[in-house]
């Protein structure tokens, strides 16, 4: 047989496939019915792996796993499709698109800020980028920022949350799941780190630094070069600088931000002594209303799937039936459980697609926990 005679034989197979898929996807939906009439949940395990066993042995050795995943995929197509129907819109939905409608068409210039650390912080730095009439109130952790924010005391907050060369920020990971906030920004921004030290003093004499782990991670390199110097950790590159101001040492210096010299009247020791000269640090800006602005273009979710097989997998493959591309994965341990991980997305899409909503919609109507983090552009 030639490809042609081949594919005419596929063609009219999935012609078939098609005709039962729908008519099983229509059962689903009475099926989904009755469960709402009876108040029966939707998810029902026992028969599912009924199905999986049965399909499993009757597809024979050789196609007895591809069997499987394919019914597991109906499954969540059917599981889906009954959301759907018994819902109508969403609570998500709904409040999406209020938001559309109530949020400003421009993004604002002012505002109250709340950032992490002190004067001359990167996040300081980042503030300015993008709300160069802002009003910043500093506070001493990551916890407070999002606290300042979940209070009303300040309208937005700004976050650090990954570098290009050292990787993701994961205290402000692992601090999203405490609190309710949406992300309505995320800014790029260009890190220089500086070494700064007292007026006359120099790179030979100093025997310890200060600095965030963070910015001690992007200047491993320098740290390998100037093996004599010890590492202190710090909360910010800004406190750093405070402190060597503040002391009365001259064999102490601090990695910070090049306005910090100026700031704590230090000098600068030695120039750009990060590993990388693109090196980069993402922020986000939060909200405590869910708000978004014309040009939103990326969404990001928390999410946890249960601790089974194939469960991330499957619900990766929902973005891939859509052509969503993911622009990152994050996962991080839930404390106290046993190898359980949260797990956060960040992927292209806009929230006036309806079939990005219904994935959006459809997933927060699952058994599992899922937080919508926001829709905004960079
Ligand atoms: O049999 C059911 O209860 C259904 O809802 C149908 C179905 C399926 O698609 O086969 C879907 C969801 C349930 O978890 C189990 C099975």
């Amino acid at each position: 047989m030639d490809l042609a005679t081949y594919r005419e034989r596929i063609d009219a197979i999935d012609h078939d496939i098609l005709r039962l898929f729908k008519e099983r996807m229509q059962t689903a939906a009475e099926i989904g019915r009755y469960k709402a009439e009876h108040n029966l949940p939707i998810l029902n395990h026992a028969r599912e792996r009924e199905i999986l066993q049965r399909v499993g042995n009757d597809a024979g050795e050789d196609l007895s796993s591809h069997a499987r995943i394919l019914f597991g995929m109906l499954f969540d197509l059917s599981r889906s499709y009954q959301q759907r129907l018994l819902d109508g819109d969403s609570q998500l939905a709904h409040a999406i698109s209020d938001a559309l409608e109530k949020t400003p068409k421009i993004f604002p210039r002012n505002g109250s800020v709340a950032c992490q650390g002190i004067e001359g912080a990167y996040s300081q730095l980042a503030c300015d980028k993008i709300f160069p009439q802002g009003d910043i109130t500093y506070v001493r952790t990551f916890d407070g920022v999002f606290q300042a924010v979940e209070q009303g005391l300040c309208q937005y907050g700004i976050l650090p949350i990954e570098n290009s060369s050292y990787g993701t920020v994961n205290a402000v990971y692992d601090l999203m799941r405490n609190h309710h906030f949406y992300i309505v920004r995320s800014v790029k921004l260009q890190v220089n780190h500086v070494l700064l030290g007292k007026h006359g003093s120099s790179l030979k004499g100093i025997t310890e630094v200060f600095s965030h782990d963070q910015a001690i991670g992007q200047c491993s390199a320098f740290f390998k070069q100037n093996k004599q110097i010890k590492v202190t950790l710090c909360e910010n590159t800004a406190v750093a600088a405070q402190m060597v101001a503040d002391s009365e040492r001259r064999d102490i210096a601090a990695i910070s931000s090049r306005p910090c010299a100026e700031l704590y009247g230090l000098e600068v020791l030695s120039d750009n002594i990060q590993n990388s000269d693109h090196n980069y640090t993402r922020f986000i800006v939060i909200s405590k209303q869910m708000a978004i602005y014309p040009g939103a273009d990326r969404i990001s979710i928390m999410v946890t799937v249960p601790h089974k097989p194939g469960a991330l997998y499957r619900l990766m493959a929902k973005f891939s039936v859509l052509g969503v591309n993911l622009l990152k994965l994050e996962s991080r341990p839930i404390a106290g459980r046993d190898f359980e991980f949260m797990f956060y997305f960040d992927f292209e899409g806009s929230v006036y697609d309806q079939d990005i909503v219904r994935l959006l919609a459809d997933m927060a109507a699952g058994p599992d926990l899922f937080v919508f983090l926001g829709s905004y552009s960079e």
